[in-house]
């Protein structure tokens, strides 16, 4: 359990839409898709009306800042057993780079592994008061491209697990190089934060809006607030 998933859901019954690819940049092929991630008939380019309705307004802001610059889709809307193959994918991951058996690993190893895997993925729990919250259509995970079409670099790779995941994992360094690095974390952020989103504080590159995790970190930073999630889990 995290502490978001107390928040409870009040599904609003909003429908799960296709974004409009087109008036954004996107990573292709998919991610995840090119793993073999069981998707079945679902796409991962799907998310809840509200939620495509901010992240366009977040491009929006952007194009105020910078005209030319495209936020990019890496991953939206992910069923359970996606979020169960991508935790099992890093799982063998995270083996392979530390040049382990996993017929060999002691209790010990298998535990402070899923702790790594846990650290960045959520668990893909089928109980509906705990959802992986980009089973919910709420969840997006993004990036920045310039005017040239060039992916921004923000200092680490998304889904790396390690402590450069944090979004402010920058933030205090003195090298021009990592000051960019912060600078373009920033901007994504706040373009993300003024059309309403909310970032998940291991990630700089996760953004949801009406999720639990939403409704918490909300909570958190406006203590009058008791903010409710309006999506709960759709398959
Ligand atoms: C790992 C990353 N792509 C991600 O989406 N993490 C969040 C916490 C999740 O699994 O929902
Ligand atoms: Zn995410």
């Amino acid at each position: 359990m995290r502490p978001y998933h107390q928040i409870p859901i009040v599904e609003c019954g909003e429908l799960l839409i296709e974004i409009p690819l087109k008036l954004f940049a996107v990573e292709s092929p998919h991610p995840y898709e090119k793993l073999g991630a069981p998707y079945g008939e679902r796409s991962p380019y799907y998310l809840r009306q509200s939620v495509v309705d901010n992240l366009v307004q977040a491009q929006n802001y952007l194009h105020l800042l910078l005209p030319n610059w495209q936020i990019q889709i890496f991953d939206a809307y992910r069923p359970v057993a996606v979020q169960q193959f991508m935790v099992d994918y890093s799982f063998g991951e995270v083996i392979e780079q530390r040049k382990l058996t996993e017929a060999d690993l002691s209790p010990e190893q298998r535990q402070d592994i899923w702790e790594a895997v846990y650290e960045i993925w959520a668990v893909p729990s089928l109980d509906e008061q705990t959802p992986p919250p980009h089973s919910t259509g709420a969840a997006v995970d993004v990036t920045l491209v310039n005017g040239t079409g060039q992916i921004m670099n923000m200092g680490s790779p998304i889904d790396e697990l390690s402590e450069r995941s944090h979004p402010d994992y920058y933030a205090n360094s003195s090298h021009p190089e990592a000051q960019q690095y912060h600078a373009h974390r920033q901007l994504l952020r706040d373009v993300m934060l003024k059309a309403g989103f909310q970032r998940n504080p291991r990630e700089w590159w996760h953004f949801s809006y009406g999720d639990q995790m939403w409704a918490w970190l909300s909570n958190q930073a406006n203590p009058a607030n008791s903010l409710t999630a309006r999506y709960g889990r759709l398959a």
